[in-house]
Formats: structure tokens, C-alpha cells, sequence
């Protein structure tokens, strides 16, 4: 059994249709990450993405895949063995900040569904061509921001996008009131500082804060 690129990227679209933002976790500490995607998840923001950038994030996506509500993802997916770690941990969507043949075969072949990642018109295309209509991308202010998604949208409307790298509370609606983006993601949500802290309201706070951005037009 495999997952198509086309199924994988409408069970993407799914998930990004479920908030506005979906948070991008760095997580050092495995015993926060249950109370972290508790609090986001209370403040509206089920779908939820942890990097592979930490010793602990495969622990830390058993644990947070256990909360009610959540829908776990796995970023910074590079390689083939990322991908099985990552399905392994309980991980039920993937996010990779670019693509490789062997990456797209090997969350194809683990049925991992995969929201990978494209800078260029070039990339989203060859991405297309491949089936994959919903991508990342990353990274999205340093490859022009708003305006250059707009622009790739015009002559490739029928890929949707999730930009991420730079998206902040200032500049997110600008995102989001294009119509190829359907969510966007961001760190800001779970500040270091505050999961360090522990201070899970805030997080909440600012969670519900990003829930309540307005979406397409
Ligand atoms: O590691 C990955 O796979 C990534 O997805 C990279 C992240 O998307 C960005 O690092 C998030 O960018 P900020 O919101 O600007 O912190």
C-alpha cells in the first residue's frame, strides 16, 4: 500500500483548513509538551507542527499526539529515515522545509501525508507535476513575502500554499487574504521564553489570539 501524492495533498488541504495558523514547535523539554498542545489546542489551534530539531521531538510527538483534539505533524522531515522516525513517534502529517524524490517516496511508501516545501515556481511545479498541490512555503518572507506568493498565484492558481519562515502576527493576514494560502505557519505562538516558563495561559492567550485571524477572500 502507498499514498498518492494527490491523497496525501488532500488530507493536507484538511488539515490546513482547520486554523488559520498552524504553530511550529521547537521542543527541548518532553515534559512540556503535553500542557504546550494542550494550550494550543484550547485556543484554536488543533494542527500542530513539531520540528525534528531536538533530541526530544520524537517524544515530544508521542506525547503531544495523545492529546484530544490535536493533529500532529513532523517538520523539518529531510530524509527517508526521518520520515519512518517521525510515523513511528504517532506523527500523522508531515512538513519539509523543501523536496527530494527519495523524501516524497518514502512519506508515499509510510503513507505519511506530506506538506512539502517550495520557494520558487520552478519548485512548485515540478511539486504539481508530481501531484502534490498543497505545499509549504518556505521561506516565506526572506523569498519576498506576501507579494511574491501573490505573484507565483497568478499563473499557478491551482496550488495552494502554507507560507512559513517569518509569518508573525503583523504580517499574517497579508497571507492570508490571498487567495492560493489557506493557512500559514509560525513560532511565534510558542514562544521559547514562554514554554520555558511554563506559562501555559499565555500561550493560550496567544493561540486564540492567531485562531482569530481572518482567512481568504
Ligand atoms: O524546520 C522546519 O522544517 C521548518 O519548518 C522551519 C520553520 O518553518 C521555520 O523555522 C519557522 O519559522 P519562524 O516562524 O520564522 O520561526
Amino acid at each position: 500500500m502507498s499514498l498518492t501524492a494527490k491523497d496525501a495533498s488532500i488530507i493536507i488541504r484538511e488539515i490546513c483548513s482547520l486554523a488559520p495558523i498552524v504553530p511550529v514547535l521547537v521542543v527541548h523539554d518532553v515534559d512540556t509538551a503535553r500542557p504546550l498542545a494542550e494550550a494550543l489546542v484550547a485556543g484554536g489551534l488543533p494542527a500542530l507542527e513539531v520540528t525534528l530539531r531536538t533530541p526530544a521531538a520524537l517524544e515530544v510527538i508521542s506525547a503531544m499526539a495523545e492529546v484530544l483534539g490535536g493533529h500532529l505533524g513532523a517538520g523539518t522531515l529531510v530524509t527517508p529515515d526521518d520520515v519512518r522516525a517521525a510515523k513511528a513517534a504517532g506523527a500523522t502529517f508531515g512538513v519539509s522545509p523543501g523536496a527530494t524524490d527519495a523524501l516524497l517516496a518514502a512519506c508515499e511508501e509510510e503513507e505519511l501525508p506530506l506538506l512539502p516545501g517550495a520557494a520558487t515556481a520552478t519548485e512548485a511545479m515540478r511539486l504539481l507535476a508530481q501531484g502534490y498541490d498543497m505545499l509549504k512555503f518556505f521561506p516565506a518572507e526572506a523569498s519576498g513575502g506576501a507579494p511574491a506568493l501573490k505573484a507565483i498565484g497568478a499563473p499557478l492558481p491551482q496550488i495552494t500554499f502554507c507560507p512559513t519562515g517569518g509569518v508573525s502576527m503583523t504580517n499574517a493576514e497579508s497571507y492570508l487574504s490571498l487567495p492560493n494560502v489557506l493557512c500559514a505557519g509560525g513560532s511565534w505562538v510558542a514562544p521559547a521564553d514562554l514554554v520555558e516558563a511554563k506559562d501555559w495561559a499565555a500561550i493560550e492567550r496567544l493561540a486564540r489570539e492567531a485562531a482569530g485571524l481572518g482567512r481568504g477572500t
